[in-house]
């Protein structure tokens, strides 16, 4: 045993010098006392393998401390070295997280062997948004997938159900670096933290991605991203794709952010006359139709195209805008003018950011908040709403007379059709506002160029209320479980000889044929007995009464019975004029109070300033 390292311990209260039970400094020897100082309890850990092990440790000293530096070193020069190689041999990728390349990548990503295998990984429950509040208003699955709660016998519920269940978790590689194989090259997938941001914002805000290839030709990493992209937008297909207007998460920068994507609404769906859908959809395609771009700028008009849908609450006027785009394929962009976070800044840089074609929604216009009409801000706006910048012949001039901007969080009119028009606004897109009430807006917002064509929606006459009823209580292909359709699986035949399987086959084919024409049969009385049902359901509830919507809501409680929605359909029409009577009444008695508060006031204000007449 070594005497030197032994000496240095003394168990505690045993009288020796070594009260405190640590090894006394003064009693090492001073390789293990300068150790000690830079790692504590070394002394302590060196005389105790001494005691139980035999093994003097120090002895051992000059040796670990070169391995420690080749360690050291090692990480050092393996840094270097990535630089270097990073730097001259390699080509890399950086995939900003705000954009939708991004959310392409790491779908392609999340499909991968290497990912799936991946010990750490992170777990997404939706690739296709980086707003992490919207994800729990959305499932981007949700629309074709057989989604639901499973029942017992009783009715009572006992799980969620999906068939696409692998579909809602997706799985990504975690922090790290991460090699595979793409077209028989490795390629490296890094996903590390910005430290560079601020530590309060969510860490998926923080993350910095990139896809490397060794050699100086990124040839590898486009293609990579463009098969991303292309795999991406095949999910796409017969989807309607909807962007939100707002700000960036932990951010006061615009932007609009993917939030969800349907699949399209047939147009025929909206109940709608069909002259007027004809005309909207003759009057659209001949404005997407690619010579018309050249035609428009020939002539020097904004290739732009504005619509108005307008009536009451509930009439198809949002269903018609998302059929729309889902007809021509176009992506909706949604915004908001009431949001708070909406100002004059912020809307012009949205509107300059929109995609070539696409679709821009401005729903209920007339609740916009915007501040003053044009007419009473005419003091500050001449009577033409002017673009910030008027191009002349060979010259750009700031407009002067531009509206200053209101960063309160409303709008004014006259920015808004600054935005509208302006020269910053990207052409190509179509606009469709929608309103309650025509009458409240301002004449310059709905003059032609900027709404081209108005569409007024109506409460449901006979025809549209016969038309929803055929539509709710059809049966549609996917109706029904294929295990009711009749379908039986039986075990696979033996034929003793080919004859007998040609004469089992022509039977089959023939038992194929009745069963089709059966089926049929059925499907024209199933037809036949709703057609019935609906124009009697017609008779049953006044025209130009309920809104779509009402008459919608209504038959969907009966949705598997419409016998029970026609003997019932009289007890809800009274139910529901007395409803709207006793609405209309404490409106009316709303209004009237609101009126004699502003005549009080009035008067009161009237007093006031006779009083301070008189004692002037
Ligand atoms: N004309 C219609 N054809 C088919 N469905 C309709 C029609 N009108 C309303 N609906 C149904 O009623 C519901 C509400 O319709 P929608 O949101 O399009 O009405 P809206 O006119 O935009 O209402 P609001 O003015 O309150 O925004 C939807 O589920 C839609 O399917």
């Amino acid at each position: 045993m070594n005497q030197s390292t032994c000496a240095t311990i003394y168990p505690s209260g045993s009288g020796s010098p070594m009260t405190s039970g640590f090894p006394d400094t003064a009693k090492m020897n001073p390789q293990t006392a300068i150790l000690d100082l830079f790692l504590p309890g070394f002394g302590l850990f060196s005389s105790t393998v001494s005691e139980y092990l035999h093994i003097d440790l120090t002895l051992y000293i000059p040796a670990l401390i070169v391995l420690g530096l080749i360690v050291f070193a090692s990480q050092h020069i393996n840094t270097y070295i990535w630089e270097i190689a990073d730097q001259y041999l390699m080509s890399t990728a950086d995939v900003r997280i705000d954009d939708e390349i991004y959310n392409m990548l790491m779908a392609w990503i999340s499909n991968q062997k290497f990912a799936k295998r991946s010990r750490r990984f992170v777990a997404n429950t939706n690739l296709n948004s980086r707003m992490w509040f919207l994800w729990r208003e959305f499932n981007e699955d949700g629309d074709n997938d057989e989604t639901g709660v499973e029942f017992d016998e009783n009715g009572n519920a006992i799980a969620s159900s999906s068939k696409k269940k692998n579909k809602t978790v997706r799985f990504t590689p975690s922090f790290g670096t991460h090699y595979f194989f793409y077209k028989g090259k490795l390629l490296i997938f890094r996903r590390t933290e910005d430290t560079r941001q601020q530590t309060w914002g969510p860490v998926s805000e923080r993350e910095q991605i990139s896809v490397q290839c060794f050699g100086r030709d990124p040839t590898i990493l486009k293609d990579l991203l463009d098969e991303c992209r292309v795999a991406f937008q095949k999910s796409d297909e017969n989807r309607t794709i909807i962007y939100r207007g707002g700000l960036k998460s932990g951010t006061a920068e615009p932007a609009w952010t993917r939030c969800v994507s349907r699949v399209s609404r047939p147009f025929s769906t909206v109940v709608l006359d069909e002259t007027v859908k004809q005309n909207l959809l003759d009057d659209m395609r001949d404005y997407l139709h690619p010579m018309t771009r050249r035609w428009y700028s020939n002539r020097g008009i904004p290739y732009r195209r504005g619509y108005l849908l307008y009536g009451p609450p509930g009439t198809g006027k949002s269903s018609l805008s998302f059929a729309i785009a889902g007809y021509f394929k176009l992506k909706i962009y949604i915004v908001s003018l009431n949001s708070p976070a909406m100002n004059e800044e912020n809307l012009g840089t949205l509107f300059s950011e929109l995609p070539k074609q696409c679709v821009v929604l401005l729903e209920d216009i007339d609740t916009a908040g915007l501040t003053h009409t044009r007419d009473n801000n005419n003091n500050a706006e001449p009577e033409e709403a002017k673009p910030l910048i008027t191009t002349l012949p060979g010259t750009t001039v700031i407009n002067p007379a531009a509206p200053p901007t209101n960063n309160s969080g409303r709008i004014s009119l006259s920015a808004l059709l600054n935005i509208l028009d302006g020269v910053a606004s990207q052409e190509g897109r179509v606009l469709i506002m929608t309103t309650n009430h025509i009458e409240k807006l301002d004449e310059a917002l709905i003059r032609p160029g900027r709404v081209d064509m108005t569409v007024k929606f109506d409460l449901a006459n006979t025809a549209m209320i016969t038309t929803i009823f055929r539509s709710i209580f059809a049966t549609l292909e996917g109706d029904i479980p294929p295990s009711k359709n009749g379908v039986v699986i039986r075990p696979p035949i033996k034929y003793r000889n080919s004859t007998e399987e040609a004469h089992a086959a022509k039977l089959a084919e023939e038992a194929k044929k009745l069963e089709e024409e059966a089926a049929l049969k059925l499907k024209v009385a199933e037809e036949e007995r709703v057609r019935k049902l609906g124009e009697e359901f017609a008779t049953i509830v006044p025209t130009m009464t309920f809104s779509p919507a009402e008459v919608q809501g209504y038959l969907l409680k009966h949705k598997r019975a419409p016998e029970n929605a026609v003997k019932e359909g009289a007890a809800w029409v009274e139910k529901m004029k007395l409803e709207k009577r006793k609405k209309a009444k404490e409106e009316e008695e709303e209004k009237a109070k609101k009126d004699k508060e502003g005549e009080e006031d009035e008067e009161t204000k009237r007093v006031v300033e006779e009083a301070i007449g008189v004692s002037l």
